[in-house]
């Protein structure tokens, strides 16, 4: 379909137009832990229009029991004080519809539901929906909101649609749901929606790098030895058995959250914030990667093992998990940019479920300085590289280590820290990430969010390994114990080029 532009909104202008928010698969996990109070957050902010409301959508009759049922997602997983004043209010925009998914007739009731919602609330046929589903639902969802004249924007105003993940399988089943979803809404009208986006020190590396002069003159070849970003969790799987099984480490975490932060470690300055600019350079560090031969790669899958001092089970004993299943919980890949900026420089990069601990973070290992003048006084009898962290979660914040003088007659060095936290600098926040994707997508900026040729380009990347991998079968899973740092193949990764995972 032709595409026309939605400009972003200067932030001066951040409160959308009045529109309804209408979540597919309200009664699911994602819903309660995380899209209703990231909304309600908004609400607190008085980021959302007065004339707005929330409709959920499911198959069940939740009439009853959705507002109150949310309502408690929203103090437990939001962390909202019960008698929040702002809480009522909210609440009561917030309704309930019940249809199957492939229900021609729910779809008709649903449109007039909605068109009824506008004429008591003066929504104006705004709308935001949500396909938070299985993704086996999205294309078929957006194919009946389009044959039942649910995607035409009304004039002056905006029909969106965020889309959530996993966006595909593979290159094809994603070239797939590209053109199907394209067939019925317009580009600038899909929310791709990946929440690593969302969070606050994910966006915070580009004003790191492009908001101040002092670190762009040395964020390429000439100085940084190596880049490592990793994704770890202490969490398994969390009874999503069925879904782990197809998916994996690399399908669940690499290709799309991982792929999306070293975009942004990786891109060159784009011309302005505005979305075509962000996307467009982007696209070119993911076109500029080449191709990973599978020997720069290493997967594991967890065994019984000890996580903060309890005893777990092996991926293999987790609930609808098949006992011999190669699946792998653990991914790891050694990445060439092959461009002016990074030519040389590779990207180490990782994720896991049931590892040491939970944190993701870019470690940036600068090169050794040319003259070792005070080699014979380090400590311990090298000098280390300077190492800049971006720690994206838990401990928000960026870490500098360098050698230092430790006082004394003698000139020994040491490397020490210099540190900024997020929550000292600004206070805790209680953002979950969605807050802002949802506030951009009901105002039309699609900056933070994937787009058609974005995700095909960096399942492109992905689909020959895993392919690599399905043709041939681990035969030492599980390959690491649950609470260490993942299998022996992914230190392997590293040694081979003489270098080791930064310590986190
Ligand atoms: N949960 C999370 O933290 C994350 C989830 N995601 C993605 O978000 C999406 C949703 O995840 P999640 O909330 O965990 O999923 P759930 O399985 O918890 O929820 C699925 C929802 O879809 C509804 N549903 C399923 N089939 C039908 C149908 N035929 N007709 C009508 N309603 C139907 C269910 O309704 P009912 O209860 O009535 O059956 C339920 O509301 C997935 O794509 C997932 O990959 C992405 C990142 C994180
Ligand atoms: O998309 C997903 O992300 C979560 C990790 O998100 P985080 O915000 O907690 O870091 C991961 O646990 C899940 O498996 C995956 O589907």
């Amino acid at each position: 379909m032709p595409e026309t532009t939605q400009s972003p909104a200067a932030n001066s202008e951040r409160v959308p137009d009045p529109c309804i928010v209408v979540i597919f698969g309200a009664s699911g996990d994602l819903t309660k832990r995380k899209l209703l109070p990231a909304l309600f957050h908004l609400k607190q902010q008085n980021l959302l229009p007065e004339d707005f409301s929330v409709v959920g959508v499911a198959r069940r009759d939740l009439s009853a029991t959705f507002a109150a049922d949310m309502q408690d997602g929203i103090i437990k997983g939001g962390g909202v004080d019960a008698g929040d004043s702002t809480l009522k209010p909210f609440m009561d925009k917030v309704k309930y519809f019940a249809t199957e998914f492939d229900n021609d007739e729910g779809f008709e009731k649903l449109k007039a539901f909605l068109a009824d919602l506008d004429g008591q609330l003066g929504t104006k046929g705004n709308r935001l929906f949500y396909l938070a589903v299985a993704p086996e639902y999205f294309a078929d969802i957006a194919q009946r909101l389009q044959k039942h004249g649910m995607t035409d924007a009304p004039e002056g105003g905006f029909v969106n649609v965020i889309i959530e993940k996993p966006f595909g399988t593979d290159l094809e089943s994603a070239k797939k749901l590209n053109s199907e979803i394209n067939s019925v809404l317009k580009e600038n009208q899909i929310f791709r929606i990946d929440h690593y986006l969302g969070k606050e020190t994910v966006q915070n590396i580009l004003v790191f790098r492009f908001g101040n002069a002092l670190f762009e003159p040395i964020w390429n070849r000439n100085y940084i030895d190596h880049v490592e970003i990793t994704a770890a969790e202490s969490i398994g799987i969390e009874g999503r058995g069925p879904f782990y099984e197809t998916a994996g480490a690399l399908r669940d975490v690499l290709q799309n959250h991982v792929m999306e932060v070293l975009s942004f470690v990786a891109m060159e300055p784009p011309d302005s914030f505005e979305a075509a600019a962000v996307r467009t350079e982007k696209l070119k560090v993911w076109k500029a990667i080449d191709p990973i031969p599978v020997e720069n790669t290493a997967r594991g899958q967890y065994g019984e093992g000890t996580v903060d001092g309890q005893k777990v089970i092996g991926y293999r004993q987790e609930d609808r998990v098949n006992p011999e299943s190669a699946t792998e919980t653990y991914a790891a890949m050694k990445l060439e940019i092959e461009n002016w900026r990074w030519a040389g420089v590779p990207f180490y990069i990782r994720a896991g479920k049931r590892l040491a601990k939970r944190v993701t973070e870019v470690t940036v290992v600068f090169k050794q300085p040319p003259l070792h003048l005070f080699k014979n006084n380090a400590k311990d009898g090298s000098i280390q590289p300077n190492v800049l962290q971006l720690r994206i979660q838990p401990d928000e914040g960026i870490t500098l280590t360098f050698g230092a003088k430790i006082p004394g007659p003698t000139t020994n060095v040491k490397p020490v820290e210099m540190h900024f936290s997020y929550a000292d600098a600004f206070g805790k926040s209680s953002a979950n990430g969605y807050e802002r994707l949802l506030l951009d997508a009901m105002l039309g900026d699609g900056t933070l969010f994937a787009e058609r040729e974005g995700v095909e380009t960096t399942w492109a990347l992905m689909t020959p390994i895993l392919e690599a991998w399905a043709a041939t079968k681990p035969a030492d899973f599980p390959n690491y114990e649950a609470g260490t740092w993942g299998p022996k193949c992914a230190d392997d990764l590293l040694a081979r080029d003489g270098r080791k995972w930064h310590e986190l």
